[in-house]
Protein backbone atom coordinates (compact mmCIF):
# COMPACT_ATOMS: atom_id res chain seq x y z
CA UNK A 1 0.00 0.00 0.00
CA UNK A 2 1.07 3.46 -1.00
CA UNK A 3 2.57 5.52 2.21
CA UNK A 4 0.44 8.81 2.83
CA UNK A 5 1.42 12.19 3.47
CA UNK A 6 -0.04 11.55 7.18
CA UNK A 7 0.22 15.10 8.19
CA UNK A 8 -2.48 16.17 10.67
CA UNK A 9 -3.07 19.45 9.09
CA UNK A 10 -3.74 17.74 5.41
CA UNK A 11 -6.07 15.04 7.02
CA UNK A 12 -8.16 17.58 8.98
CA UNK A 13 -8.85 19.63 5.99
CA UNK A 14 -9.39 16.88 3.64
CA UNK A 15 -11.83 15.40 6.17
CA UNK A 16 -13.60 18.94 6.71
CA UNK A 17 -14.27 19.04 3.38
CA UNK A 18 -17.34 15.96 3.01
CA UNK A 19 -19.41 18.46 5.15
CA UNK A 20 -20.03 20.14 1.88
CA UNK A 21 -20.84 16.74 0.12
CA UNK A 22 -24.64 16.00 -0.29
CA UNK A 23 -26.46 12.81 -1.42
CA UNK A 24 -26.79 12.65 -4.64
CA UNK A 25 -23.97 14.94 -5.78
CA UNK A 26 -21.92 13.83 -8.76
CA UNK A 27 -17.96 14.82 -7.41
CA UNK A 28 -14.69 16.23 -9.09
CA UNK A 29 -12.07 14.13 -7.30
CA UNK A 30 -9.24 16.42 -6.61
CA UNK A 31 -5.57 14.81 -6.53
CA UNK A 32 -2.91 14.89 -3.71
CA UNK A 33 -2.03 13.42 -0.29
CA UNK A 34 -4.79 16.26 1.33
CA UNK A 35 -7.58 14.87 -1.06
CA UNK A 36 -6.40 11.20 0.54
CA UNK A 37 -8.23 11.61 3.60
CA UNK A 38 -11.16 13.24 1.85
CA UNK A 39 -11.41 10.27 -0.08
CA UNK A 40 -10.71 7.67 2.87
CA UNK A 41 -13.61 9.72 4.71
CA UNK A 42 -15.97 9.52 1.60
CA UNK A 43 -15.66 6.46 1.39
CA UNK A 44 -17.00 5.28 5.07
CA UNK A 45 -19.80 7.69 3.97
CA UNK A 46 -20.80 5.59 1.09
CA UNK A 47 -20.07 2.78 3.39
CA UNK A 48 -22.87 4.32 5.27
CA UNK A 49 -25.30 4.73 2.45
CA UNK A 50 -24.45 8.30 0.99
CA UNK A 51 -25.21 8.19 -2.79
CA UNK A 52 -22.39 10.02 -4.85
CA UNK A 53 -20.45 9.51 -8.07
CA UNK A 54 -17.17 10.99 -8.62
CA UNK A 55 -15.00 12.07 -11.29
CA UNK A 56 -11.06 11.38 -10.84
CA UNK A 57 -8.71 13.83 -11.69
CA UNK A 58 -5.56 11.26 -11.72
CA UNK A 59 -4.91 7.44 -11.63
CA UNK A 60 -3.68 7.86 -8.19
CA UNK A 61 -7.28 9.29 -7.44
CA UNK A 62 -9.09 6.79 -9.24
CA UNK A 63 -6.91 3.22 -7.46
CA UNK A 64 -7.48 5.70 -3.85
CA UNK A 65 -11.16 6.18 -4.96
CA UNK A 66 -12.02 2.37 -5.37
CA UNK A 67 -10.12 1.15 -2.33
CA UNK A 68 -12.35 3.04 -1.12
CA UNK A 69 -15.68 1.79 -2.65
CA UNK A 70 -16.67 5.51 -3.91
CA UNK A 71 -18.76 4.72 -7.49
CA UNK A 72 -16.82 6.59 -10.07
CA UNK A 73 -18.65 8.15 -13.57
CA UNK A 74 -16.84 10.05 -16.46
CA UNK A 75 -17.42 12.81 -19.03
CA UNK A 76 -19.34 10.53 -21.44
CA UNK A 77 -21.97 10.10 -18.57
CA UNK A 78 -21.95 13.53 -16.91
CA UNK A 79 -20.76 17.02 -18.09
CA UNK A 80 -21.00 18.88 -15.23
CA UNK A 81 -20.00 18.03 -11.59
CA UNK A 82 -22.12 19.77 -8.34
CA UNK A 83 -18.87 19.97 -6.19
CA UNK A 84 -14.92 19.03 -7.00
CA UNK A 85 -13.00 19.30 -3.64
CA UNK A 86 -8.87 19.32 -5.02
CA UNK A 87 -5.50 20.30 -3.00
CA UNK A 88 -2.84 22.85 -4.06
CA UNK A 89 0.83 23.57 -3.61
CA UNK A 90 0.06 27.44 -3.18
CA UNK A 91 -3.09 30.16 -2.82
CA UNK A 92 -2.47 33.10 -2.65
CA UNK A 93 -5.43 36.00 -1.02
CA UNK A 94 -7.36 36.24 -3.81
CA UNK A 95 -7.76 32.29 -4.03
CA UNK A 96 -5.49 31.71 -7.05
CA UNK A 97 -3.54 28.69 -6.82
CA UNK A 98 -0.43 26.76 -8.36
CA UNK A 99 -1.10 23.52 -8.79
CA UNK A 100 0.73 20.31 -10.24
CA UNK A 101 3.33 19.25 -7.62
CA UNK A 102 1.97 15.70 -7.83
CA UNK A 103 1.91 16.34 -11.84
CA UNK A 104 -1.89 15.88 -12.19
CA UNK A 105 -2.74 19.43 -13.44
CA UNK A 106 -4.32 19.04 -16.83
CA UNK A 107 -6.96 16.60 -15.59
CA UNK A 108 -7.46 18.80 -12.01
CA UNK A 109 -8.40 21.86 -13.86
CA UNK A 110 -10.81 20.13 -16.36
CA UNK A 111 -12.36 18.25 -13.41
CA UNK A 112 -12.30 21.58 -11.38
CA UNK A 113 -13.51 24.13 -14.05
CA UNK A 114 -16.50 22.00 -14.94
CA UNK A 115 -17.71 21.55 -11.82
CA UNK A 116 -20.27 24.34 -9.86
CA UNK A 117 -18.29 24.73 -7.03
CA UNK A 118 -14.61 23.88 -6.19
CA UNK A 119 -13.43 23.39 -2.04
CA UNK A 120 -9.58 23.75 -2.26
CA UNK A 121 -8.35 22.00 1.30
CA UNK A 122 -5.02 22.23 2.26
CA UNK A 123 -2.29 22.70 5.58
CA UNK A 124 -1.42 26.88 6.50
CA UNK A 125 1.78 25.82 4.59
CA UNK A 126 0.34 26.43 1.43
CA UNK A 127 -0.97 29.92 2.12
CA UNK A 128 0.92 32.81 0.68
CA UNK A 129 0.79 36.79 -0.27
CA UNK A 130 2.02 36.05 -3.56
CA UNK A 131 2.10 32.57 -6.23
CA UNK A 132 5.93 31.53 -7.16
CA UNK A 133 8.09 30.32 -4.53
CA UNK A 134 6.78 27.28 -5.60
CA UNK A 135 7.84 26.83 -9.17
CA UNK A 136 5.28 26.70 -11.55
CA UNK A 137 4.56 23.69 -13.11
CA UNK A 138 3.29 23.21 -16.66
CA UNK A 139 2.43 20.22 -18.37
CA UNK A 140 4.09 20.30 -22.15
CA UNK A 141 4.19 18.00 -25.58
CA UNK A 142 7.31 15.49 -24.89
CA UNK A 143 8.16 16.71 -28.94
CA UNK A 144 10.30 19.97 -28.67
CA UNK A 145 9.78 19.95 -25.15
CA UNK A 146 13.86 21.71 -25.58
CA UNK A 147 12.13 24.60 -27.97
CA UNK A 148 9.16 25.12 -25.49
CA UNK A 149 11.38 25.11 -22.58
CA UNK A 150 13.83 27.87 -23.90
CA UNK A 151 10.66 29.60 -24.90
CA UNK A 152 9.72 29.79 -21.39
CA UNK A 153 13.07 30.82 -20.14
CA UNK A 154 13.44 33.73 -22.62
CA UNK A 155 9.86 34.95 -20.77
CA UNK A 156 12.18 34.83 -17.31
CA UNK A 157 11.93 31.55 -16.09
CA UNK A 158 14.41 28.93 -15.11
CA UNK A 159 12.88 25.71 -16.58
CA UNK A 160 13.55 22.05 -15.20
CA UNK A 161 12.35 19.26 -16.44
CA UNK A 162 10.62 17.01 -13.91
CA UNK A 163 11.96 13.35 -13.04
CA UNK A 164 11.12 10.77 -10.64
CA UNK A 165 13.60 8.32 -9.27
CA UNK A 166 16.20 9.52 -12.44
CA UNK A 167 13.74 8.92 -15.52
CA UNK A 168 11.64 11.52 -17.11
CA UNK A 169 8.08 12.18 -14.82
CA UNK A 170 5.40 11.57 -17.76
CA UNK A 171 2.40 12.61 -16.39
CA UNK A 172 -1.18 10.88 -16.87
CA UNK A 173 -1.63 12.22 -20.11
CA UNK A 174 1.86 11.34 -21.50
CA UNK A 175 3.47 14.43 -21.13
CA UNK A 176 6.36 15.76 -19.37
CA UNK A 177 5.88 18.78 -16.76
CA UNK A 178 8.37 21.93 -16.55
CA UNK A 179 8.84 23.11 -13.02
CA UNK A 180 9.59 26.70 -13.55
CA UNK A 181 10.91 29.43 -11.42
CA UNK A 182 9.41 32.51 -12.13
CA UNK A 183 10.32 34.13 -8.77
CA UNK A 184 7.17 35.66 -7.32
CA UNK A 185 4.54 36.65 -10.04
CA UNK A 186 3.10 39.36 -9.94
CA UNK A 187 0.49 39.01 -12.36
CA UNK A 188 -1.23 35.20 -12.36
CA UNK A 189 -3.72 35.41 -14.72
CA UNK A 190 -1.69 37.06 -17.44
CA UNK A 191 1.42 34.61 -17.23
CA UNK A 192 -1.05 31.99 -17.78
CA UNK A 193 -2.18 33.78 -20.71
CA UNK A 194 0.86 34.19 -22.09
CA UNK A 195 2.14 30.81 -21.59
CA UNK A 196 -0.93 29.14 -23.15
CA UNK A 197 0.36 30.95 -26.45
CA UNK A 198 3.55 28.99 -26.37
CA UNK A 199 3.15 26.30 -28.97
CA UNK A 200 4.22 23.36 -27.27
CA UNK A 201 2.37 23.82 -23.85
CA UNK A 202 -0.73 21.62 -22.85
CA UNK A 203 -1.70 23.38 -19.27
CA UNK A 204 -0.21 25.26 -16.63
CA UNK A 205 -0.10 25.17 -13.04
CA UNK A 206 -2.15 28.29 -12.57
CA UNK A 207 -5.69 27.76 -11.42
CA UNK A 208 -7.01 31.90 -11.43
CA UNK A 209 -10.52 32.31 -10.30
CA UNK A 210 -12.11 29.19 -10.10
CA UNK A 211 -11.79 28.51 -6.51
CA UNK A 212 -14.64 28.81 -4.18
CA UNK A 213 -13.93 27.47 -0.70
CA UNK A 214 -10.44 26.98 1.00
CA UNK A 215 -10.17 24.63 3.68
CA UNK A 216 -7.06 25.32 5.65
CA UNK A 217 -5.85 23.56 8.52
CA UNK A 218 -3.00 25.23 11.13
CA UNK A 219 -2.54 26.78 14.41
CA UNK A 220 -5.68 28.16 14.43
CA UNK A 221 -7.42 24.44 13.97
CA UNK A 222 -9.75 24.49 10.94
CA UNK A 223 -10.78 27.59 9.32
CA UNK A 224 -13.31 27.82 6.08
CA UNK A 225 -13.01 30.77 4.01
CA UNK A 226 -15.51 31.55 1.42
CA UNK A 227 -14.37 34.05 -1.70
CA UNK A 228 -16.44 37.13 -1.82
CA UNK A 229 -18.49 37.57 -5.10
O1 LIG B 1 -0.74 17.54 -9.10
C1 LIG B 1 -1.03 17.57 -7.90
C2 LIG B 1 -2.05 18.42 -7.32
O2 LIG B 1 -2.16 19.68 -7.86
C3 LIG B 1 -2.16 18.42 -5.80
O3 LIG B 1 -3.48 18.76 -5.51
C4 LIG B 1 -1.20 19.39 -5.11
O4 LIG B 1 0.13 19.09 -5.49
C5 LIG B 1 -1.32 19.33 -3.58
O5 LIG B 1 -0.94 18.07 -3.12
P1 LIG B 1 -0.84 17.71 -1.58
O6 LIG B 1 -2.22 17.76 -1.02
O7 LIG B 1 -0.24 16.33 -1.59
O8 LIG B 1 0.08 18.70 -0.92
Amino acid sequence: MEKIDGDLNKKAAGEKAVEFIKDGMVLGLGSGSTVYWTLKKLGELVEQGLNVKGIPSSKRTEGWAKDFNIPLTDFSQVQSMDLAIDGADEIDKDFNLTKGGGGSLVREKIVDANSQKLIIVADQSKLVSQLGKFPLPVEVLPFGWEVTARKISEMGATPVLREREGSVFVSNNGNYILDCDFNLIADPGLLHKELKQLLGVVETGLFINITDTIIISGDKGIEVLHKKK
